[in-house]
């Protein structure tokens, strides 16, 4: 299947997408969860630490939950694969500090650094959107396996600075920032869910069904699929 876009800027998930859900699953997961019981106790009155343990507090509602039922329940939605807000900001902390101490190098499918490079050298703007934070996806792109990719990458959007991925005002959002109309936006997800919000604020959707992966077997309606980014040509109006 080749598939071809008319688009400025292309939208990626990361998870399921760019990478290995097994490998976020094996790696960074226990990674994070090893940490956060010292992270709770050493660094607690850190603001933004603070502030993600009062973001679980009132998602549990136990406002007075101390460090270790704090830890359990991060445990818990780990165990989950939740993608939650408060969640995603701790894991982020200290993924970032892991990948700047040479302890993590993150994952990309085969077909994707070639891929983007190619985008980023016809013209195409590429940004993330993923549910891992801000913090998270610029450390996975500044130490990947073929190292920092951040020069090809226009912007970082997560649940905070966007909203959920399963809300199409988190799209219009993202739209407003980047300055592109909706119909110039293509966005590369796993996840339907995602791809019906995307769409429905009016943007370009395409499916990334990748072997092996949790959604590979879902129902993706009339979006448009793909098993891998070499089946997708894009093409900026800028492009020559
Ligand atoms: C570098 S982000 C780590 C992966 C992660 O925690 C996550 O939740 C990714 O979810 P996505 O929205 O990219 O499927
Ligand atoms: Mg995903």
């Amino acid at each position: 299947m080749s598939l071809r876009f008319d688009v400025d800027a292309v939208v990626l998930d990361i998870e399921g997408t760019t990478s290995a859900t097994g490998f976020v699953v094996d790696v960074l997961y226990p990674y994070a969860r090893e940490r956060f019981g010292e992270l709770l106790a050493a660094r607690g009155a850190e603001p933004e630490v603070a502030r993600a343990v009062d973001q679980v507090r009132a998602e549990i509602g136990e406002p007075g939950a101390d460090a270790a039922r704090v830890e359990k329940v991060l445990g818990e939605w780990i165990d989950e694969d939740r993608k939650a807000t408060p969640l995603k900001t701790l894991q982020g902390i200290l993924w970032a500090e892991g990948f700047a101490r040479g302890e993590l190098v993150s994952h990309f499918y085969p077909d994707v650094i070639e891929v983007l490079r190619r985008w980023h050298a016809d013209g195409v703007r590429l940004y993330v959107y993923s549910s891992g934070s801000v913090a998270a996806q610029r450390a996975w792109f500044a130490h990947s396996p073929e190292g920092d990719l951040l020069g090809l990458v226009s912007g970082l959007y997560d649940t905070v600075n966007a909203g959920p991925k399963q809300e199409s005002g988190s799209y219009r959002a993202i739209a407003a920032d980047t300055g592109d109309a909706a119909g110039r936006l293509l966005f590369l997800s796993d996840r339907p869910g995602e791809l019906d919000a995307a769409r429905a604020a009016g943007w370009r959707t395409a499916g990334v069904r990748r072997a092996g992966e949790p959604y590979a077997d879902a129902e993706f309606g009339d979006h448009v699929q793909v098993s891998g980014f070499s089946e997708i040509t894009l093409r900026a109006r800028n492009s020559s």
